[in-house]
């Protein structure tokens, strides 16, 4: 049997078409989209919609999330404040596929008004296409969630 693939999307007002844009190019790879909003450009606050996708994904209801606002960064931010979400800004595809080959992300975020919708659409491919390495990189990522301290 193989598993659902679900990916958990949201952004603030900064670009709702290129969100659902991103949404519809995940969608045609097989997976479940779950896009939750906004739905409309009025103004609003991205650390409440990082962190409502954040919580789909700490909470094991979909594998991974991407998030965007105008930067990227403070949807980033809102995201990491909760348990277990590694979240990167990545505005280039080396970084989108590092990301998951070695810090395990399972969120990304875009910055909508730094990125062109081409780039932003390879972006999500490497970060998608990526697998973790695991060995060494488990090591530090267990690191990160333990909030290891240099001891020696
Ligand atoms: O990190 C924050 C994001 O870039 C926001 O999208 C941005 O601050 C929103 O700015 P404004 O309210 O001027 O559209």
């Amino acid at each position: 049997m193989t598993e659902t693939k679900r990916i958990v999307i949201s952004s603030d007002h900064a670009d709702i078409a290129m969100r659902q844009n991103i949404a519809a190019h995940i969608a045609k790879q097989g997976w479940e989209v779950v896009d939750i909003g906004p739905t409309t450009s009025e103004s609003t606050h991205y650390p409440l919609h990082g962190k409502a996708a954040a919580e789909r994904v700490a909470s094991g209801d979909c594998q991974l999330g991407i998030l965007l606002c105008g930067t990227g960064q403070g949807i980033m931010m809102a995201a990491n404040k909760v348990a277990g979400i590694r979240c990167g800004v990545c505005s280039d595809t080396f970084s989108a596929r590092m990301i998951r080959e070695h810090n395990d992300a399972n969120m990304m975020s875009l910055g909508a008004r730094v990125l062109g919708e081409g780039l932003a659409l390879d972006i999500v491919d490497a970060f998608l296409n990526a697998t973790f390495e695991g060995g060494r990189h488990a090591t530090r990522v267990d690191m990160i969630e333990a909030g290891a301290d240099v001891t020696a």
